[in-house]
């Protein structure tokens, strides 16, 4: 087994996965004044539902996920209509208006973002080691135009080093994004009963509108 997400995948080793949407993209999403209809970017997806929540909102949605476990998971929630087809090294599935590409989100290409106009990130930047989430958030600075809007959702524990999921304080949020977006904490939430807090940030991609 090569990839340790597969392996957590195929065990079922998925204790980050939540039964019911993120409770802070209810209440924070609709503050954002995302444009309506804007298709969401939702790097490192799993089979989240929120992304339910945001196509049922009104967006068409574009996950990127690297276990097809994950995904094939997600389609069996819904009797629904699956296509799929192939494209630029992905392998690519649509359900209603979510679509899902299976493969590295490092390896997206802005063409395939093309219509991409807003994103969402739980558990995903803590879901990456430093080095990484430095690529992470320069790659979606690329990947997204000026103007796109989004939540993320990130994590502190004291549980050492240890990850995923990796502790990334505030003040290594702010680092990674303010070269390329306006950033701004909504919400430090509360630790959970092992000492885990969420917290929220709004951010807004910078440069002209085209
Ligand atoms: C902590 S989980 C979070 C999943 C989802 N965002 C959620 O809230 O349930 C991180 C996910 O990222 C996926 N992943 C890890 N590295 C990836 C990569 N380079 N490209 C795409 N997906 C990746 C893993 O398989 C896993 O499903």
């Amino acid at each position: 087994m090569d990839n340790p997400w597969r392996q957590r995948w195929q065990e079922g080793r998925i204790g980050f996965h939540l039964s019911d949407t993120h409770p802070a993209l209810v209440q924070y999403w609709p503050t954002l004044n995302v444009t309506p209809g804007a298709k969401v970017l939702v790097p490192l997806c799993g089979k989240s539902l929120d992304m339910r929540w945001l196509a049922d909102e009104g967006h068409p949605v574009l996950g990127i996920e690297l276990a097809p476990e994950a995904i094939e998971q997600f389609l069996a929630q819904r009797d629904a209509g699956v296509s799929r087809y192939n494209q630029a090294g992905f392998s690519v599935t649509r359900q209603g208006s979510v679509e899902l590409w299976c493969g590295d989100f490092f390896h997206l290409h802005i063409k395939q973002a093309a219509e991409v106009g807003a994103f969402y990130d739980r558990a995903s930047l803590i879901a990456l080691p430093p080095a990484t989430r430095e690529r992470y958030a320069f790659h979606l600075a690329q990947l997204v135009p000026p103007g796109a809007r989004g939540l993320l959702v990130g994590l502190t524990h004291d549980e050492s080093n240890a990850g995923p999921p990796y502790s990334v304080p505030n003040s290594e949020i702010e680092r990674l994004f303010v070269p390329n977006f306006r950033v701004e904490l909504v919400e430090n939430r509360g630790a959970d009963e092992r000492g885990r807090s969420e917290s929220v940030w709004a951010l807004e991609r910078r440069g002209p509108h085209i």
